[in-house]
């Protein structure tokens, strides 16, 4: 598994190593050794989700405090373009976010540890599953606008991304409840 920095501590790009034959293709694509050894600590998952995205959807910017979530993200079919924003007030990226197009060509998969606000924008219909490291806690959740001026998200969008009433409805970073 090739193991990436992305400019944010703690967040990882890694690409699972894939075996490919006459039949065609095997990955390990979750091995918490390996996670493990890469993050530097032992992470433990309690849930897995999965969500289906048509093209141009965008969902997030999302994230939970209190019960913050590690989250571990692949595309298993599609593309989509993933962003994570640094949310960490004593972190020296605060406010920066790093983007990355994860498919089920390349394999990629990001590690956003607790602290960032996650999101995406589908640019072909894609699958997303997603490991976490805390249970969804609905009263806990929370969305940052995802064309916040502060923020300067780049998303390649190709015309209005197509969103959620509570993605249109996310707050400034400014306003945000961060994590300390
Ligand atoms: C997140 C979640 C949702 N749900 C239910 C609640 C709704 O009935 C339905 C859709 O929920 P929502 O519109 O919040 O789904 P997304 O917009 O994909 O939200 C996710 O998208 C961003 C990118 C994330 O990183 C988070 O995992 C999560 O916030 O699934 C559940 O039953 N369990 C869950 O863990």
């Amino acid at each position: 598994m090739k193991v990436e920095q992305t400019g944010l501590p703690g967040l990882l790009l890694l690409t699972p190593t894939v075996h490919r034959d006459a039949r065609g293709d095997f990955a390990e694509t979750y091995n918490a050794r390996a996670f493990d050894a890469a993050v530097g600590r032992a992470v433990s998952f309690v849930q897995d989700n999965q969500s289906f995205s048509r093209r141009g959807v965008l969902r997030g910017l999302h994230y939970q405090l209190p019960r913050p979530q590690g989250k571990l993200v692949r595309a298993a079919a599609g593309a989509v373009w993933d962003v994570a924003v640094d949310l960490r007030r004593a972190s020296p990226t605060f406010g920066r976010w790093h983007g990355v197009e994860l498919s089920a060509a390349n394999g990629r998969q990001l590690w956003l540890p607790e602290g960032f606000a996650h999101g995406f924008v589908a640019l072909d219909d894609a699958l997303l599953v997603y490991k976490t490291t805390d249970y969804w806690a609905p009263d806990a959740e929370h969305t940052l606008a995802w064309d916040d001026a502060a923020l300067a998200i780049d998303w390649p969008l190709s015309g209005a991304p197509v969103l959620s009433d509570k993605d249109r409805a996310g707050v400034r970073l400014a306003d945000a409840p961060l994590f300390d």
